[in-house]
């Protein structure tokens, strides 16, 4: 069994070079944009829903909205439910609102020819004509938020482990409250539709948008009077179609100078850190954690999904990697980054999700490892099997531990090497005080341990957010509150882990 991290760890934690924590911390610093939002107008074309009403049909014309037909669209709505674990449930303290399949209404309204998928893509999810990723936006669901409804705080269940985000399109009818409130670590954001569309439709009739990275934890405050229309979509993350639709040259231009900046300030940072020497003066690993959670189905996405559908900070983050990967010649892989519950100065990072029973998630350290070596045994088998099936002999390159690896969630921590040794997190200097004999026993190549430096912010103030609604690793494999059940997807964090060579490589060589 492991032993568990102790005093020791801790001094030794706080032993990392304090001149880097700066560099460290202005890493995370970096701006990030969490929504975007806008207005667009209406046409004669794009102004109408039509919707079934019991056995007949009925319209709203938006820019001419009357309270008869409002109401007669609320009416003709289901009361909407919420994913809470892997049940829609129905409860009007936490959702009351008016919800319309996409089977029971029809418009011409479209995000895709009004301009609002592009600016969407330029602003939130860094699809330019390079990254061979497109957008793909579907519609969902049409809600109407009458006087008195609301949705308080969750996360929107992820569909699909390519969804990146939310749209929400709010009609120009007159309305108060509603507003849509947003909370990511200590910030927040509103975006108030009301005032929006008000606003917008002076002159002619506006609906107004805002889209989100669907793991932004959001919330509708209530609506105090009239009906807030909305039709919300879910989007995705594809690979980009042969003939690409032509972009607005002026806004992708002023997003991709934007972009390089911050891609610039990352190279700085990074390249700041490899070329300073009392950073894993033997090598080691760098490991970033995402700045994102990302939806996986635990039966069926791999890392390397995900890697294509990344949002955010975390596009720049892996553009930045590839090209400096190149020019100062590391690997770096991306890992699912695991949280121990009962143990918050621990994580750790596996090449793949999985999900462990809870009753191992609460366990002590040693209990989580024995499990992960169970498993770990268990798919050396498998893949040994494999390689007979198909080569038609054992192969012998396995790696050491296809799942596993243990470091601390604090600015260093310590990967094992080779799977059956105790004692995981000691140095050899430790190791030697604590238990003399383990060297002959041992054999040493199998105990020298490599050490990890977090790129983590020390400033970032975490908010406590109530237990239900935070997505983390093993702490929430299935999310609580969402906007509708899901059983298998789920949020889970992931970090990037940097192969970074000794200090005398990096630095000496002059590469750096
Ligand atoms: O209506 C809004 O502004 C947001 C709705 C929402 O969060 C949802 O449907 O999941
Ligand atoms: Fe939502």
């Amino acid at each position: 069994m492991a032993s568990k991290p102790d005093s020791k760890e801790k001094s030794r934690i706080m032993d990392f070079p304090p001149h880097l924590d700066a560099l460290l911390n202005e890493f995370w610093d970096l701006p990030s944009t969490q929504y975007c939002s806008g207005t667009v107008p209406l046409t004669k074309d794009t102004c109408t829903i039509f919707f079934r009403s019991g056995a007949e049909s009925n319209f709203v014309d938006f820019t001419n909205p009357e309270a008869h037909k409002l109401s007669a669209l609320s009416n003709a709505c289901q009361p909407a439910t919420f994913g809470l674990g892997s049940q829609d449930v129905l409860d009007d303290t936490y959702r009351k609102a008016g919800k319309m399949d996409t089977s029971d209404f029809a418009t011409l309204f479209s995000p895709t020819t009004n301009g609002i998928a592009e600016s969407i893509k330029n602003e939130l999810f860094v699809t330019d004509p390079d990254s061979g990723r497109d957008l793909k936006v579907e519609l969902y669901k049409l809600n109407v938020y009458g006087p008195g409804s609301f949705f308080k705080a969750h996360v929107d269940t992820p569909r699909s482990d390519t969804m990146i985000g939310s749209l929400v399109v709010i009609f120009p009818t007159a309305h108060e409250g509603g507003v849509l409130h947003f909370r990511k670590g200590d910030e927040r954001w509103a975006f108030d539709s009301a005032k929006a569309t008000a606003t917008a439709s002076h002159t002619t009739p506006h609906v107004a948008y805002v889209a989100f990275y669907s793991d932004l934890e959001h919330e509708v405050s209530p609506v105090t009077a009239g009906y807030r229309v909305t039709l919300t979509y879910n989007l995705y993350i594809e690979p980009q179609a042969q003939i690409a639709r032509p972009l607005n040259t002026d806004i992708r231009e002023s997003h991709a100078s934007d972009q390089s900046t911050l891609e610039h300030k990352m190279t700085h940072s990074i390249t700041s850190l490899l070329s300073d020497a009392s950073l894993l003066p033997s090598g080691g690993l760098l490991g970033f954690p995402l700045s994102h959670v990302y939806p996986f189905n635990t039966e069926s996405t791999k890392l390397s999904t995900i890697q294509n559908c990344l949002k955010g900070l975390d596009v720049h983050l892996l553009r930045v990697l590839s090209s400096l990967s190149h020019s100062h010649s590391f690997s770096f892989h991306l890992k699912a980054l695991y949280k121990l519950t009962s143990a918050s100065s621990i994580s750790f990072f596996l090449d793949e999700f999985l999900v462990v029973p809870s009753g191992e998630i609460n366990h002590d350290l040693g209990g989580l490892w024995n499990y992960l070596e169970e498993l770990n045994s268990k798919k050396k088998k498998e893949m040994m099997k494999m390689d007979v099936e198909r080569e038609g002999g054992p192969q012998s390159n396995h790696g050491d531990t296809p799942i596993a690896i243990i470091a601390y969630d604090a600015r260093v921590g310590y990967i094992p090497k080779g799977s059956e040794e105790q004692n995981y997190f000691w140095t050899e200097e430790e190791r030697d005080e604590d238990d003399p004999g383990w060297r002959e026993r041992t054999g040493k190549e199998k105990t020298v341990p490599v050490p990890v430096v977090w790129v983590t912010n020390t400033r970032k103030v975490e908010v406590e957010v109530e237990e239900t609604t935070k997505p983390t690793g093993f702490k929430m494999p299935y999310l609580a509150y969402g906007n509708e059940a899901s059983m298998k997807d789920a949020y889970g964090e992931l970090c990037f882990v940097v192969q970074v060579k000794s200090a005398s490589e990096r630095v000496g060589s002059g590469v750096t």
